[in-house]
């Protein structure tokens, strides 16, 4: 009966890959078409050629992802017709139609197919029975079936939806890269995933729940399904670190979807990219609200009038500048509203005006016989006197971002004076010299800056709005042109005119979003979310002023000093003072998936004993091994390697461990460890507790865990993050007592 049930899904999967390898050759040959298109020599019509090549070989890529897992489900509804036959429907990576345009096969997106990830015995949705497709390359090789019978309901004890399949899928070994989760998503993540694309939507969870699977499939769900208001404002994703962004990278390419940017919030602010953390101290001050206030605050001094009148000379002849001048000039060039630097323009222009006529008052009063029609050279004369610009450039500099954020640093007086209610030891929280590198929490007072400061280079803003102008152009061209190559209905102007953009040949939405910093994003999903700064909230509801966000993460594994400890005054920065502050939505998820139970029994108890505010949930699985408690790392990573079982290991230790293990690992296991973000692609990955935020390994060594518990005012969340890391195995190594609430199972 199984093996014939094989069979026959076996025959529909082969119609499926039929009919998917004869739309790749249909993209292929249209390919081929375009390309021989004779468009002679003009530069517009080859451009045009070039677009429609890259349109379809887009497609055609598109086409070779999904091969792998096409199909990997099957509805059975309850038959609505007349004959009662069966109703089938197959859900997978992507929606095809035969060649009558008949539907053989549905996304999962499609609201069709959420019965497929949310029908149970209790609530069917019109469904009869549920089957998961499991396969190798294009070999079905085994099917699970679950049939939605009311009858049998007391015997059911699970809410698992598909759980061989989803228990392949967990224990498989991991490869240091997430991959999607389409084909076992459960009916508590599906929700979350197809849930309404405005306003703000926490996802609270413990460790390993799916959060940042969640998160990405509702990215690859939002951009399906309301793809004509994200297609060209992106989503933006952000991620903790550079190690969890290598790690996430694949599972949108996988779904199909490209049109997102993936940022660490050391990416944040185009043109710097910070990965050095400041201390925990430092870190909290930076991220402080008030921080905005002392950046407009160091802003507005830089305007400064002078206290005496200057004399300044230009070409020979003494002028006096009074500082009323220097005054009015300012407050006229206040009144336009404008940043800093834009205002500076009209500043320099009054000033230049009126230094002009009381030049020319006193060249008449010398006896030149000049008039007003003179008054443009001298203007020019003056704009180019050394004494006049620097007496201007003095009363108001202009300024970029980071020389502001440097200066204030560097220059403690300066800081003093604008912070005259902060203690001496706050002040020198942030003293450092002006060569130092820029730090992740730096990122958002450089944006805080730009915002006060405007475009430092006026030309670049006159380019931008060139640009803008370009794009207006480019779409009518666009328009022209599928009209011209008779492909309506194929491609809209839109997408063509992104591929004529002037940022080079193929830069997409996501491409222009990532390197303009007014951009404004349709939707922002922030992951590993507990642990931002109120200004670093600031700086993303600037990226997303309509306040589209989907927000997740775990308060109880919140690390970083910077960090509140619960959602709703975390989220203060982002909902203050607007209506989302009423209507906000939390969805928890309750399902741990990565972490073996007695791992995630002892991690759980240790974080309770420590008094963090712990999302109980319930692991599906358990390990065979115990946890193992050992006092040398090196020997741990050797006990480990000799178990011979393959998968990925990660050694944790505390930040300021770091060089000393690595060395001392180097020297015994040499190019198989690597450090950070390049430990992923190596047998030992070295980690700080922060760069492992969000990742998952076969097995994990956490190194002095009472360091890392008392290595900061939030260590006990460090170690929270650290022991729930393990999909299979975990070893402590300590060499004194363990931090109270572990167990060893
Ligand atoms: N429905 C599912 N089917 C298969 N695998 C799943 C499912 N849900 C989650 N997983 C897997 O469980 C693991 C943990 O998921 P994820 O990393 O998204 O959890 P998380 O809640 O973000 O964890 P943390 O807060 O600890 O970083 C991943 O390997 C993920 O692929």
């Amino acid at each position: 009966m199984v093996d014939h049930e094989l069979q026959r899904e076996q025959e529909y999967v082969g119609t499926l890959y039929a009919r998917l390898d004869a739309l790749k050759r249909e993209a292929e040959l249209q390919l081929d078409a375009v390309r021989l298109l004779d468009v002679g020599g003009n530069h517009q019509g080859r451009s045009e050629r070039d677009t429609f090549a890259r349109i379809y070989e887009d497609r055609i890529v598109q086409l070779r992802e999904v091969d792998e897992r096409l199909a990997f489900g099957r509805l059975e509804l309850e038959p609505n017709d007349e004959d009662g036959d069966d109703v089938l429907r197959y859900i997978g990576r992507i929606g095809l139609r035969d060649k009558d345009l008949q539907p053989i096969l549905l996304d999962w997106r499609v609201p069709q197919a959420s019965a497929f990830y949310q029908a149970t015995a209790a609530t069917p949705l019109g469904a009869r029975a549920r089957r998961h497709l499991l396969s190798k390359g294009r070999s079905v090789i085994r099917i699970e079936d679950e049939i939605f019978d009311a009858t049998l309901l007391e015997s059911d004890t699970t809410e698992l939806q598909g759980e061989g399949a989803l228990l392949a899928a967990l224990t498989a070994q991991r490869t240091g890269r997430m991959s999607d989760i389409v084909a076992t998503i459960q009916a508590e993540q599906d929700r979350i995933i197809r849930s309404d694309l405005g306003g703000v939507l926490v996802v609270q969870g413990g460790p390993g729940t799916g959060k940042t699977a969640v998160a990405l499939h509702r990215a690859a769900y939002l951009l399906y399904s309301h793809r004509d208001r994200l297609k060209n404002s992106g989503v933006l994703i952000v991620g903790p670190s550079r190690s969890f962004l290598q790690y996430i990278e694949a599972v949108l390419p996988s779904l199909g979807e490209t049109g997102v940017v993936l940022a660490s919030v050391g990416q944040l602010y185009p043109g710097v990219e910070a990965t050095r953390e400041d201390s925990p101290a430092v870190a909290a001050l930076k991220g402080k609200a008030f921080m905005a206030g002392l950046i407009a605050r160091a802003v507005k001094s830089r305007q400064r009038v002078p206290a005496e009148p200057q004399v300044l000379d230009v070409n020979g002849d003494r002028l006096t500048l009074d500082p009323q001048l220097i005054q009015n000039a300012m407050n006229r060039a206040r009144e336009g509203g404008k940043p800093y630097n834009e205002a500076r323009v009209t500043f320099v222009k009054n000033a230049l005006g009126a230094l002009s006529r009381e030049w020319l008052a006193q060249l008449k009063s010398n006896g030149n016989s000049m008039d007003e029609s003179d008054l443009p050279m001298l203007r020019e004369d003056l704009r180019s006197a050394e004494d006049v610009r620097v007496a201007l450039n003095t009363a108001w500099l202009p300024l970029t971002p980071q020389k502001l954020l440097q200066d204030l640093y560097a220059r403690p007086q300066w800081l003093a004076e604008l912070t005259p209610r902060w203690t001496a030891e706050q002040r020198a929280l942030l003293r450092r010299s002006r060569d130092a590198e820029f730090t992740i929490a730096d990122i958002p007072l450089l944006d805080e800056a730009a915002e006060h400061l405007g475009e430092y280079n006026l030309v670049d803003a006159a380019q931008k709005r060139e640009q803008k102008q370009q794009r207006k152009r480019d779409i009518e061209n666009a328009e022209a042109a599928i009209q011209n190559m008779d492909v309506k209905g194929q491609v809209n102007a839109k997408d063509l005119a992104d591929n004529f953009a002037e940022l080079g040949d193929r830069a997409t939405t996501a491409e222009r979003a990532a390197l303009d910093r007014t951009w404004t994003y349709g939707h922002v999903v922030v992951d590993e979310a507990q642990e931002l700064s109120p200004m670093q909230w600031k700086l993303l509801l600037r990226r997303g002023p309509l306040r589209s966000f989907t927000i997740v993460g775990d308060i109880a594994q919140v690390a970083s000093a910077a960090a509140s400890s619960s959602w709703l005054t975390a989220l203060d920065p982002l909902l203050a003072g607007s209506a989302e502050a009423e209507r906000w939505r939390l969805e928890e998820l309750t399902v741990n998936y990565r972490t073996p139970s007695q791992i995630a029994a002892s991690a759980e108890s240790m974080a309770v004993a420590h008094g963090l505010p712990v999302t109980p949930s319930r692991a599906v699985r358990a390990s065979e091994w115990p946890i193992e408690v050992l006092t040398d790392a090196v020997e741990a990573v050797r006990r480990e390697r000799d178990l011979d079982a393959g998968g990925t290991l990660a050694v944790i230790v505390p930040e300021t461990g770091i060089d000393e293990l690595g060395a001392r690992l180097a020297e015994e296991f040499g190019s198989a460890v690597g450090l950070g973000a390049q430990g992923l692609t190596r047998d030992i990955a070295l980690l700080s507790p922060q760069e492992a935020k969000g990742l998952e390994f076969d097995s994990v060594i956490v190194v002095d865990p009472a360091g890392i518990v008392a290595a900061s005012e939030r260590g006990a969340g460090a170690l929270y993050v650290a022991m729930t890391r393990a999909t299979q195995r975990l070893y402590l190594v300590a060499d004194g007592d363990l931090p109270a609430g572990i167990t060893l199972g």
